[in-house]
């Protein structure tokens, strides 16, 4: 379980999150959206313990992040698809994984196999597709067996068959009783598979509610986002 509370992160002098508070509860499928630059990647990675918080509290499964004994059996996570050395074959990202985790390596072949890696597993990360990077990021967030998981945009790159299984994996992950936060701009897979969706509008919550409460009157999910979100700077973009 995720609990965020008052959570705000300055950068270079300007409030990128400000008193940001959520909580994702075991089960949940919970999609963060927002516009580019409106703190979503800061939010995650503040979470797992990358970026500092200046003020506020985040709680994984009741702990801080410095006090989980071994984060990643607690806390699942992909950051983006540039994470692996590119000289390195995917085994081998997994394996020093798994060894700085504390994982047994036998893990790595069985997470490769979730993510439809294995024939690859032996060739260099530089060779990877967008979308075999990916596969690579989810595989390593599902090393550790983590009751929380926090994925950045997972599906950017996937083909069609690829997103169809991330839905499906990603919603038997909750159903299994973990908690997903999910950074995304794909409203078509927030309206299939989420719980929740929390938005971000300049680094504050504009919106925190069941998918159909968030909904409500709208036509739809888009037109319901648009409303929750303020008008962008560039003009020319019709709501
Ligand atoms: N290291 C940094 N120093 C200063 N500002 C930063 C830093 N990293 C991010 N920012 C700023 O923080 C804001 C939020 O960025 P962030 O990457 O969290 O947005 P995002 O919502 O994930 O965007 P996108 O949808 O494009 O991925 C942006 O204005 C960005 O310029």
């Amino acid at each position: 379980m995720l609990d965020i509370d008052g959570l705000s992160v300055h950068m270079g002098g300007q409030a990128v999150l400000d008193g940001v508070s959520t909580r994702v509860e075991n089960g949940q499928l919970v999609y963060l959206l927002g516009r580019n630059g409106t703190g979503k990647t800061t939010l995650l990675k503040t979470i797992c313990g990358i970026m500092p918080a200046t003020s506020g509290r985040i709680l994984i499964d009741g702990r801080r992040f410095p006090e989980l004994p071994a984060p990643p059996q607690v806390i699942g996570m992909h950051l983006g698809t540039d994470a692996a050395h590119p000289g390195h074959t995917a085994r081998r990202h997994l394996s020093w994984l798994a060894r700085a985790g504390g994982i047994p390596v036998s893990r790595v072949d069985e997470v490769l196999e979730l993510v439809d890696l294995t024939d690859v597993a032996r060739r260099r990360v530089v060779d990877f597709s967008l979308g075999m990077r990916q596969r690579l990021g989810i595989a390593a967030a599902l090393l550790g067996d983590a009751r929380t998981l926090v994925l950045d945009e997972p599906v950017n790159g996937l083909d069609i068959d690829g997103i169809r299984w991330l839905r499906t994996l990603l919603r038997s992950l909750a159903d299994e009783g973990r908690s997903l936060l999910i950074a995304s701009h794909h409203l078509d897979e927030v309206a299939r598979t989420a719980d929740r969706v929390v938005v971000l509008d300049s680094g504050r919550v504009a919106a925190d509610a069941r998918v159909d409460e968030f909904v409500g009157a709208h036509a739809d999910l888009e037109e319901a986002y648009l409303s929750a979100v303020s008008r962008p700077r560039s003009a020319g973009v019709p709501r």
